[in-house]
């Protein structure tokens, strides 16, 4: 078929090339990968409506339609649209009957018409075009008054269909054999034609310019011409025929056809012939499938991303209801939008009371404006605050939280939300509170520390030295109060160091402080005095304060205090120097008889250098035989006569001379040797007794002091045992002088052993009775045979002028007739004067022990004291 010869389009196609567009690749540039399905059709609606009343000619719609280059025109009607009436319509009108052209629009248009609201999306277009098999759908407001129109053309063409279109052949597109015309028809027979082959163009040859082609828009232009149409198609074909390649892609025509206004375009085969007419609606046919298969995965991708947020949202909904930690989301004017249950659970308000709310009804008071310009700083900084913070609960209840707070802006960056997230922190600062205070508070009494004493004096130090302030601090010793500890028991003993405690801490000044270093020492400092006398005077308020009576547990128990007192900077530079001295001069106080303070002098750390030096000696009194045992006679107060000794140790220190017990009996208890020493005594008063017995002499009972220490330490029973055995002294001749305090602790356990002791033969007797705690009902648990009456109140039994005091006198007579009641012996010791021995017979004392018959003597000496009335003349026998 010559349909190349000649002519324009063949002149075009002759010229060589077809028609050529920017590169590929730039078109590759311009792909545009994804619908914009979800924006609304307002992007690509023709809101320039061609629009006639329903009774306008077909004859002028077609005008009309052919001025405004549109492919349809909407007939309207009181505003709103009635049909529409299209190019492809315009095939239908019988153009030989010249009144077809003069009926009303509305006989021949396209009614009911399809319409879509201005806010539904370009997917939804897509799925109306579909759905109801139309092209153009006309857009409407919310009235129902047409707005625009929207072509299946714009959806398509417009959105997505680059890269597509890139790839896709020309020729590929080709759908319908060309349809070719002679020039020699008329156009009412070309409208036939044409609607009959369903196409809407058609080649025309045969004509005077070569190739030419006519549309379905020619006839809408011959309907609406004016002038009488030709006879036939030759003059109304348009020419020259525009072509592209057949191997060009579908984006090259598409911009063509764009670029020329034009609808259609002749395909031009690699061999140079033309091979059909692409049309705009064969690219959209083209683009069709692609198009609704690509809507349709579109779609689906969407209801499962959908579905995949729903799920996701459901998922995060469950962790957040879930989560332990308080999440409320504020919006941008600082109302809470969301609460979870923990939120409610930790704050107390529900979701009703506190959605809608500002925020702030959880604040504390406790934090300052400045923290909150600074949480509000990082907020906008940096989008996220994270710390500390006291809030309130509803019910008025303040408590700290760690808080994080996220801020959530929108696409344009705006501020949308606040995101809090909260948990509580009580626990874990009662927990943190509760470890520092055991790092730094002692535990029983509550007073700091050894540790944070030390902190504070050390700060205190530094402040005196560069203010040059005075500075002191105080050692406090309780007196015998391993006497509390070891006969009422340690339950006590804790009662007592507590109250203590707490009258220390009301007798300081605000800024001083008191602590338990340890056992029954306490320090107090006192950061800054004006002069010594100050602490001194504290000193005595303090020792005053503790010797008042405490009760516990029924007990009325008394106490005092040995306080040494070092000042800065007269007495140390440093920590050390200072608690060493105060301790030297709290010793000092100790040694010259206790409830009193000392305050330091240098000449005390010789003191101390004694004790230090005088401890080393004592472990080496025992291997260098340097005890002695002197012998103190008890006197039956009716005959006269030796009724028993008590042996009494000494100490003959090579170079200090004889020390007396009562200095290294506690020392040697602290030393930890007091056991071997009291089993030393024990023997050696044993060998002693059995010596006089060996020599004749009438027998006598040796009385052997047992401290309470060894008595606890030891096997007793066994230790006794062995002395008896071996140096063959009958078991009557022994007796145990035990302190009360021995008989107050472990009650059950010590009559067990004092059994033991009684059923070997050894007999038993309480020493210094009336000083220590004891209990008639412990006393009567006891097997004991002997009470021995506390010198200090036979000391007492007189007043300074020789007069019998009352108080004291009738103590001692309480005692003794406690001991008779108790089927006990009463044994008076320190006696000293005849008054006294007449005044206990009097009260029907048994025995008197005391330098009114006879010093502590040696063993030798001693023998002269047998057999013969030992009290002196002028005592009322
Ligand atoms: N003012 C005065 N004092 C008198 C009088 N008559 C006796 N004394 C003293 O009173 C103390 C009596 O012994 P104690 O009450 O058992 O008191 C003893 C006893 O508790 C302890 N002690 C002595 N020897 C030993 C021992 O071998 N072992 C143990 N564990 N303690 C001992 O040392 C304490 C003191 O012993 P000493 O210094 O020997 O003191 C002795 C004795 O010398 C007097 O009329 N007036």
């Amino acid at each position: 078929m010559p349909l190349l010869r000649g002519g324009r389009a063949s002149a075009k196609l002759q010229g060589a090339k077809p028609y050529k567009f920017r590169s590929w690749w730039d078109g590759f540039l311009e792909v545009d990968r994804h619908l914009p399905l979800d924006q609304t059709i307002a992007r690509i609606v023709h809101t320039e409506i061609l629009s006639c009343a329903p009774e306008t000619s077909v004859r002028d719609a077609a005008r009309r339609m052919s001025m405004a280059r549109c492919s349809s025109i909407l007939i309207v009607e009181a505003g709103r649209p009635v049909g529409i009436w299209t190019e492809r319509d315009s095939l239908s009108v019988d153009l030989s009957d010249p009144t077809a052209l003069d009926r009303p629009i509305s006989a021949v248009m396209s009614a009911p018409i399809k319409t879509i609201h201005q806010q539904a999306t370009i997917g939804d277009a897509g799925i109306l075009f579909r759905l109801e098999g139309v092209r153009h759908l006309v857009v409407i407001d919310d009235s129902g008054r047409a707005t625009g129109i929207v072509s299946q053309t714009d959806v398509i063409m417009r959105h997505g269909v680059e890269h597509f279109l890139m790839l896709r052949r020309v020729g590929s597109a080709l759908r319908r054999p060309m349809l070719v015309l002679p020039a020699t028809l008329s156009p009412a027979q070309a409208a036939a034609r044409l609607n009959e082959a369903r196409a809407d163009s058609a080649i025309v040859e045969g004509g005077t310019g070569g190739l030419g082609i006519i549309t379905e828009r020619d006839i809408v232009r011959l309907i609406g011409g004016t002038a009488p149409p030709p006879a036939t198609i030759d003059a109304l074909a348009s020419r020259p025929l525009v072509t592209i390649g057949c191997d060009d892609s579908l984006l090259a025509a598409r911009t063509l056809l764009e670029a020329r206004r034009i609808r259609h375009v002749g395909v031009i085969a690699a061999d140079g012939r033309l091979d059909g007419v692409l049309s705009f609606s064969d690219i959209l046919a083209t683009l069709q499938y692609e198009y609704v298969h690509r809507l349709h995965e579109a779609l689906i991708e969407r209801d499962e991303a959908l579905l995949r947020a729903r799920h996701d949202l459901s998922v995060a909904r469950k962790v957040i209801d879930a989560s332990l930690d308080g999440v409320m989301i504020v919006n941008s004017s600082f109302q809470v939008e969301f609460v979870n249950p923990s939120f409610t659970h930790l704050t107390g308000y529900s979701p009703e009371e506190i959605i809608g709310n500002n925020p702030k009804v959880l604040k504390s008071g406790r934090q300052s404006e400045s923290f909150y310009r600074d949480l509000y700083d990082s907020l906008a900084r940096f989008d996220h605050w994270q710390g500390e913070i006291w809030n309130r609960r509803k019910n008025g209840e303040i408590f700290p939280e760690w808080l994080t707070i996220n801020v959530i802006r929108d696409e344009d960056g705006d501020v949308s939300q606040y995101a809090a997230i909260f948990s509580d922190i009580s626990e874990r600062k009662r927990t943190e509170e509760r470890i520092k205070n055991l790092a730094y508070f002692d535990v029983l009494t509550g007073l700091p520390n050894r540790r944070l004493f030390i902190d504070r004096l050390q700060l205190a130090l530094a402040n005196a030295s560069r203010y040059n302030h005075v500075l002191a601090v105080m050692v406090l010793d309780l007196d015998l109060f391993k006497r509390i500890n070891d006969s009422l028991g340690h339950g006590i003993g804790d009662q007592v160091l507590v109250e203590i405690a707490g009258r220390l801490s009301r007798c300081l000044r605000e800024g001083d402080s008191v602590a338990r270093m340890g056992g029954d020492e306490f320090t107090i400092l006192l950061p800054q005095i004006e002069q010594i006398e100050t602490a001194a005077r504290l000193a005595e308020r303090l020792l005053t304060q503790i010797k008042q009576p405490i009760v516990v547990n029924d007990h009325e128990l008394y106490v005092t205090a040995s306080i040494g007192i070092a000042v800065f900077p007269d007495n140390g530079p440093g920590i050390e120097a200072l608690i060493k001295n105060a301790d030297t001069a709290m010793y000092r106080a100790k040694d010259i008889g206790r409830n009193g303070f000392q305050l330091y002098s240098p000449a005390m750390n010789a003191r101390s250098f004694e004790r230090l030096s005088m401890e080393s000696a004592l472990r080496h009194a025992l291997v260098r035989n340097q005890f002695r045992l002197v012998y103190q006679v008890k006197v039956d107060l009716i005959s006269g006569r030796m009724s028993g000794v008590e042996a009494l140790i000494r100490w003959h220190h090579p170079e200090s001379g004889l020390i007396p017990p009562t200095e290294f009996i506690p020392l040697a208890e602290n030393m930890g040797v007091i056991s071997e020493i009291g089993e030393w005594v024990l023997r050696e008063a044993c060998r002693q007794c059995r010596h006089w017995l060996d020599l004749g002499l009438p027998p006598v009972r040796i009385a052997v002091n047992v401290s309470a220490l060894q008595f606890h330490e030891t096997d007793i029973p066994d230790v006794v045992g062995r002395a008896l055995r071996d140096t063959a002294l009958p078991p009557q001749f022994l007796e145990l002088e035990l302190t009360e305090s021995v008989l107050m602790q472990r009650v059950d356990e010590v009559a067990e052993v004092l059994r033991d002791l009684r059923t070997m033969g050894v007999r038993i007797s309480i020493d210094d009775f009336g000083t220590g705690y004891s209990s008639l009902s412990y006393l009567k648990k006891m097997p004991i045979d002997a009470l021995k009456v506390d010198r200090s109140f036979i000391h007492d039994i007189f007043n300074e002028t020789g007069s019998v005091a009352d108080e004291g006198a009738s103590i001692v007579s309480t005692i003794i007739n406690l001991a008779h009641n108790l089927k006990l012996k009463a044994i008076a010791e320190g006696v000293e004067t005849i008054a006294q021995a007449d005044f206990l017979r009097a009260r029907g004392c048994d025995e008197v022990q005391g330098f009114l018959v006879s010093r502590p003597v040696s063993g030798e000496d001693l023998i002269s004291l047998f057999d013969r009335n030992l009290l002196p003349a002028g005592t009322e026998m």
